[in-house]
């Protein structure tokens, strides 16, 4: 499993705040995404995890604090919605290629990655919930991301489809070898590939594995009853205590 001390840094967020028209977004964030590891971000709603995310690309520019990326990262980004105008008569292979440009034979191939090379000509307002999330998934690869950022990815997909396209998310992180980072309400499905979770509220409330996160009381007291049973499964009998003002800590005996 990927950890910060032995794989390479791709991008630090030292500090991070964020205030729009006098409103606190963000505070004090401070993360480490490493080569190769999944990083998910939880928290509730309105706790600035979108935000977040547009940070970390640079689409949105922090007000505080800096972003130091790898020379050279490449992102690619699944954004959380895209509105589409019904009216507008729009391919599979134009909406990939919107905002870059890509030859016929690298959409396919990017499609085939998500298993829905098929769809290339279809009109995007007939694709399925699923199908459109995999078009997106794979209009991300197009720009063979070394950071691959997913804002809720399952959104509008059933929960069969959900489970198959997060196995396919860990798939392309052992294929492509890429990090992947991505906001997700889906936890009982996500955290066993997780290699870091992320838990916002404005500020980092507790972060580390979710096995460490799951005893945090901060983590417990936002998501109550209904979540954090999902992280307890990763727990087991420790000879050691967690430090709990900083949850990813370990203390051995
Ligand atoms: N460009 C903006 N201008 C003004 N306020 C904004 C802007 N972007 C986000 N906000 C506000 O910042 C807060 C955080 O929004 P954000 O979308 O980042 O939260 P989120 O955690 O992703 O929420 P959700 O889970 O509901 O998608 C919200 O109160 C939102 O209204």
């Amino acid at each position: 499993m990927p950890s910060t001390s032995t794989h390479s840094v791709l991008l630090h967020a030292k500090d991070i705040g964020l205030t729009i028209n006098g409103q606190s977004i963000l505070e004090q964030v401070n993360l480490t995404i490493s080569a190769g590891e999944i990083v998910t971000i939880v928290g509730p709603n309105g706790a600035g995890k979108s935000s977040l995310i547009k940070t970390l690309i640079g689409i949105q520019k922090p007000t505080q604090g800096r972003i130091h990326r790898k020379p050279s990262l490449t992102i690619g980004y699944m954004p959380q919605k895209l509105s589409i105008d019904d009216s507008l008569p729009l391919d599979v292979y134009r909406l990939m290629t919107l905002t870059r440009t890509a030859s016929l034979d690298d959409a396919v191939q990017a499609l085939a990655r998500t298993g829905v090379e098929h769809l290339i000509h279809r009109s995007v307002q007939n694709l399925s919930g699923g199908e459109f999330q995999r078009v997106m998934l794979a209009r991300a690869l197009l720009a063979k991301p070394d950071i691959l950022v997913l804002d809720e990815p399952a959104q509008g997909v059933d929960f069969n489809g959900e489970v198959e396209l997060y196995e396919l998310i860990q798939k392309l992180r052992t294929e492509l070898g890429c990090a992947i980072v991505m906001v997700s309400h889906d936890l009982h499905i996500v955290m066993a590939a997780t290699d870091q979770v992320i838990c916002l509220n404005k500020h980092i409330c507790c972060s580390g594995h979710p096995e460490s996160v799951s005893q945090h009381p901060e983590f417990t007291q936002l998501f109550g009853k209904e979540f954090a049973p999902a992280l307890a499964v990763y727990t087991h009998e420790h000879d050691h205590t967690h430090d709990l003002g900083d949850c990813g800590g370990h203390h051995h005996d």
